[in-house]
């Protein structure tokens, strides 16, 4: 069946072709992002949600999304999605980060000169038909100094504008290196020295827990006297209510905003100050900046829900389309060892560490250990998937890390997963033949050749005679085929396992009779997802 996509916000309609194209069933409702109502009763039949800042993303929606794999901002903040609770869920969320940013930084720069000449007023004034030529003094950008909060995609963009402007321009941004800020040929400050030098200052920071409040109220009393500022960012940046009081006394000579607290806004302490320039979130609404993001998005979430690839996502590192075809059976082999080892394992796991060796140590490690991690945490929760998995992880606690080494024995690649708990440490080794079928090579440090089936029996006993006949005879006996059996021990007489990789699943009485022989020390039936 064809995925299902909902696109709930204003996306030009490029979104709705490119997933028409690529074979998507496509649900366009632009409006029913600000239906939560109807949002939450439909969520549950789509597989992906394409969507702007309208539509809210919470923990609530994501939750009723049961067939949810990927949400897609067209644009760039994602402050709108509960990014945690969709990872937890198992639900990619991607963004198009570079799509509206020379959109956003062109409205910030208007803004800048919209509120350094008044002009919104003047205008008004003018089509009034008043002739108010002495009332709308204004201010002039050359020489001026400009603070930029945030000097990412959108604020170096800005930087750049505002030199062409022959302004003077200082940034606050903590991870600006001073050869990105040299580059930019701009100055790197502290925000204490940017309020207070700053002739204008202008936000280009996503909205976070850090940044929330950036221009409280003590901040923009620390600004110079006749500061104007621009926020074409996110409205929780400033106190409104602040910079209104502030605007009053006239310590800020002006502000235009195009983001709110709240949205849409339809009231807010600002509204009808003199010299306050309002838009309702325009900063990526021009033609080119809709078009790049819609088409980016829909490719994105098609090559996801068709192929696997996965860019600019949030919560997931990224797999080109190459490399999951490349990648495919190791990442399921990554996820059988940690299936393998999260069955085995009952007890709290501390540490996981993976071994890459060889070929597979230049793939995209990210997503490898994603898929191993997942493979773990499936046993005791068969909804996780590569994008839940390692917030699980770290939820519990479990520290990760991983080991890179060039070829070291007879494989060409192999991937080695080691698993630590208080009472041991458990390993399990595999690779991929050239037939492209992933293969169990090692386990606990012995050396075995399994193919990887359904349904497979792990039994551990002393390398003795009778072993081989008693899984043999009691698996025939209870009707039991076996596809494949492996062997292997740490030395002669010593410690030995066995798999079986078998039809069905081996019941309890059948797992019964074998520990009952005495023969082994322990007999797990494990089941693998081959799919
Ligand atoms: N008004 C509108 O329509 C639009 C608004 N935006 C907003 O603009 C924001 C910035 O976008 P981009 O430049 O593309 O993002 P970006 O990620 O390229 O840049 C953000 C910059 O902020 C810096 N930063 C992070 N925490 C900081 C802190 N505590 N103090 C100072 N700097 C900090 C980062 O180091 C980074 O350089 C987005 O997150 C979004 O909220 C984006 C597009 C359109
Ligand atoms: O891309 C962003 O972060 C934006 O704020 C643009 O928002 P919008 O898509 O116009 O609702």
């Amino acid at each position: 069946m064809a995925p299902k996509v909902l696109v709930s916000d204003k996306l030009s309609e490029t979104a709705v072709q490119i997933f028409r194209d690529r074979g998507i069933d496509v649900d366009f409702e632009p409006n029913l992002g600000k239906d939560k109502d109807r949002l939450l009763e439909v969520i549950g039949q789509y597989d992906g949600l394409a969507i702007r800042s309208a539509t809210k993303a919470t923990e609530k929606l994501i939750n009723a999304a049961t067939n949810l794999k990927v949400i897609g901002r067209a644009g760039i903040g994602v402050d709108n999605v509960d990014l945690n609770a969709a990872s937890k869920k198992g639900v990619i969320v991607m963004n198009t980060p570079f799509g509206n940013s020379i959109t956003t930084a062109e409205h910030a720069v208007s803004m800048m000169m919209a509120v350094a000449r008044q002009i919104p007023e003047a205008s008004a004034s003018t089509h009034a038909g008043k002739w108010e030529k002495s009332k709308f003094m204004g201010v002039e950008l050359t020489s001026k100094t400009l603070g930029v909060i945030g000097a990412g995609n959108i604020g170096g963009i800005v930087c750049d504008r505002a030199i062409g402007l022959k302004m003077k321009v200082i940034a606050y941004d903590p991870f600006l290196s001073e050869e990105r800020a040299a580059q930019l040929g701009v100055k790197k400050v502290e925000l204490d020295e940017l309020l207070e030098r700053a002739d204008f200052i202008t936000l280009h920071v996503p909205l976070t827990d850090k940044t929330r409040n950036i221009l409280s109220r003590e901040n923009i009393a620390k600004t110079k006297k006749g500061v104007r500022i621009v926020n074409c960012a996110r409205g929780g940046l400033i106190d409104e209510e602040a910079l209104a009081e502030a605007l009053k006394s006239g310590h800020v000579a002006g502000a235009a905003l195009d983001v709110f607290a709240v949205e849409p806004a339809t009231e807010s302490p600002v509204f009808n100050l003199p010299n306050v320039v309002c838009t309702p979130h325009l900063g990526a609404a021009t033609t080119e900046a809709q078009e790049n993001v819609a088409l980016q998005v829909a490719e994105q979430m098609s090559d996801y829900l068709l192929t696997g690839a996965v860019s600019n996502a949030l919560n997931m590192p990224s797999v080109t389309a190459e490399e999951a075809m490349v990648m495919g059976p190791w990442i399921k082999l990554a996820e059988h060892l940690g299936a393998f080892i999260g069955q085995m394992t009952e007890e709290p796991i501390k540490a996981i560490n993976i071994l890459y060796d060889g070929v597979v140590s230049t793939m995209n490690l990210e997503a490898l250990n994603c898929a191993a991690i997942s493979g773990i945490m499936k046993a005791s929760n068969p909804d996780v998937n590569m994008v839940s998995a390692p917030v699980i992880a770290k939820e519990r606690g479990i520290s990760l890390s991983k080991t890179t080494q060039e070829k070291s024995g007879v494989f060409d690649a192999y991937i080695k997963l080691t698993v630590v708990t208080d009472e041991r440490e458990r390993s399990i080794a595999g690779t991929v033949f050239s037939d492209g079928k992933p293969r169990f090579i090692q386990i606990k440090g012995i050396n075995i050749d399994a193919e990887i089936g359904q349904h497979m029996l792990y039994t551990t006993n002393n390398d003795v005679p009778g072993i081989i006949g008693t899984l043999g005879q009691t698996m025939g006996e209870n009707g039991v085929n076996i596809a494949n059996f492996t062997l292997g021990r740490a030395a002669v007489g010593g410690e030995a396992i066995a798999l079986l990789y078998v039809d069905d699943v081996i019941s309890d009485p059948v797992l019964k009779k074998l520990c009952d022989t005495g023969l082994f020390k322990s007999v797990k039936p494990l089941e693998f997802d081959v799919a």
